[in-house]
């Protein structure tokens, strides 16, 4: 049975989940040392932020296959290093949308209106009205920094409160924003603009550091900044200066640069900052909707299927694959194929995709070329995860080309290899929808089913060869169970290929190619 190490808090519906199909342990506050340590023995990790997977720990887990993200950011996960090493890296994308939004749009009213110090005053034993007079929202700039998911449920929210929305986001159309009643601006003019600004938005080298003393320096003083999203995308440094020197009014910062927070300026500011502890996410609403969406991947990739939010293999959906699914397997016997076929070192992979299958969502049959390609390679280690950067790595070319109007069968998949030892191709097709025919072996025309034990020759076409290789094959004991011989002209040049039931004895190809007008032979396993 596999086993499954959950190192962060996860609600027991996920757990539920992962011991359908796995013996589950639930270990968390660990040490990295300790994760270390352990990890050697699971097929797959499940994480909330708390857990930092670094290439460390990525290297030592040589069983892993998935590690999930039960969230949105992987920021705490080395994806490089897991797609290296072929694990899949699943998060769950949309389960605490609207909790983070909700957050964010509580941190709002929250600032505007004091709660967290009246609250606490209150509780002192106070009752002090004047401190406390707090500013409305309706009709004031509401500046969207991000407008993905939880970006587009504040902007929706904020509209209804009767704001107005500015937004940044390259990413986003015009029309998109339109849509969600934002006007889309450059971020300085959001920054000069916004009475309050909210980020939604990844943490990466660009957005590092987005809000910095020279951005803070261009906001109203009156303004206030929420950050729901990431530590780090604020410099709490500056942000500590501005807010002290009353260049803006105020700021509510869910996540931190450092998390837990530490020694911090921020800590002691006074009503204008609230801090919470990443608890964007923290709602039981969505707790059950991460745990139970990132289990459920787990458990379908410990049992050989898809992920459906798979951060490091994009376009491998579970639909896309269910439609491909048999061309998948095309694509993969193909490769394996022609990479034995080819010998040698191969430096470039051409993919060509014929009738239906030329359209972009056909993607991942090339990754899955690649798989096949370098199975005699790797064997196991590669995967749909790690194909294309082993290819990259051995500096294998990979060249797609797309052939709408090849017609000979509904779909059909061209794959040329050319290594240190010359170029082969093979074509294949599906016969009724699933079972795979080879119809091409170095530009011959053919039509066999690939079977595990297979010789090719390229020989003459003349009378008497084919007798004297079954004799050759029976003399080494091998038996036959099909052939076919593909040409383009009568006595000109062809292909033989035949199904045999065991591997080829050894020494035996050497006897092959000396039979008179046979030029070269092959033997594949598949
Ligand atoms: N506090 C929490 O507990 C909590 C919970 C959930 C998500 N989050 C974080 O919230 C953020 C947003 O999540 P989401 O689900 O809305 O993501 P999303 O991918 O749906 O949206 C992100 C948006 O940011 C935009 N973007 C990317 N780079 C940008 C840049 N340089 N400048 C401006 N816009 C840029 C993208 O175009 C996209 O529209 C993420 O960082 C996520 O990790 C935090
Ligand atoms: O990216 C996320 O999903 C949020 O930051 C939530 O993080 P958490 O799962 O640790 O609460």
């Amino acid at each position: 049975m596999s086993k499954v190490l959950v190192s962060d808090p996860i609600d027991q519906a996920g757990i539920d989940i992962l011991t359908q199909v796995a013996t589950v342990d639930v270990k968390t506050g660990l040490t990295p040392a300790e994760l270390i340590e352990i990890i050697g023995e699971y097929d797959a990790l499940m994480i909330r932020s708390g857990t930092r997977v670094t290439q460390e720990i990525i290297e030592a887990g040589t069983g892993l296959k998935i590690i999930g993200r039960a969230g949105v950011g992987v920021d705490n996960v080395d994806v490089p290093a897991a797609t290296r090493r072929g694990i899949v890296v699943v998060n769950s994308p949309e389960g605490n949308t609207i909790a983070a939004a909700e957050h964010a749009l509580a941190m709002m009213l929250s600032l505007s209106r004091h709660i967290p110090d009246a609250n606490a005053s209150v509780k002192s034993g106070e009752w002090d009205r004047k401190t406390f007079v707090g500013a409305e929202v309706y009709k004031k700039t509401l500046g969207v920094v991000g407008l993905g998911k939880i970006g587009s449920h504040v902007a929706t929210v904020a509209r209804a409160m009767g704001m107005k929305l500015l937004a940044y986001d390259p990413f986003i159309s015009t029309e998109r924003a339109e849509q969600l009643g934002c006007q889309l601006v450059e971020i300085d003019l959001l920054m000069q603009q916004a009475d309050y600004i909210t980020l939604h938005i990844p943490k990466t080298p660009e957005t590092t550091h987005l809000i910095n003393a020279k951005s803070l320096a261009k906001m109203k003083p009156t303004a206030r900044i929420i950050n729901c999203a990431r530590g780090g995308i604020i410099d709490e440094a500056a942000l500590a200066v501005a807010i002290k020197e009353g260049q803006i009014k105020g700021a509510a910062l869910d996540v931190f640069e450092s998390e837990p927070l530490g020694e911090s300026d921020l800590r002691s500011l006074g009503k204008e900052i609230i801090l919470t502890p990443h608890l964007g996410a923290s709602t039981t609403e969505a707790q059950v909707n991460v745990a139970i969406d990132v289990a459920e991947q787990i458990r379908d990739v410990l049992l050989g299927l898809p992920a459906r939010s798979a951060v490091n293999i994009p376009g491998f959906g579970p639909d896309v694959l269910e439609e491909l699914k048999p061309y998948m397997q095309l694509a993969e016997t193909l490769g394996n194929l022609v990479g034995q076929l080819a010998g040698g070192r191969v430096e470039s992979l051409t993919v060509r995709l014929q009738g239906e299958l030329a359209s972009n969502k056909s993607q991942p049959l090339v990754v899955a070329s690649l798989k096949g390609l370098l199975y005699q390679a790797l064997r196991e280690r590669v995967n749909y995860v790690n194909a294309s950067i082993e290819a990259k790595e051995r500096g294998i070319r990979v060249i797609e080309t797309r052939d709408a109007s090849a017609r000979d069968y509904a779909g059909s998949l061209h794959l040329e290899a050319t290594g240190t030892l010359g170029t082969h191709s093979v074509t294949g097709a599906l016969l009724g929808d699933k079972e795979i025919h080879l119809t091409d072996v170095d530009g011959f025309p053919i039509n066999v089913p690939p079977t595990k034990y297979m010789l090719f020759t390229l020989h003459r076409d003349m009378p008497g060869i084919i007798g004297k290789l079954g004799s050759l094959l029976g003399s080494f004991n091998v038996n036959i169970a099909s052939m076919q011989v593909g040409r383009k002209i009568v006595r000109g040049d062809a292909v033989m290929a035949l199904s045999i039931d065991d591997p080829l004895p050894d020494g035996i190809l050497a006897e092959i190619v000396k039979v008179s007008g046979i030029r070269d032979a092959y033997t594949v396993t598949l």
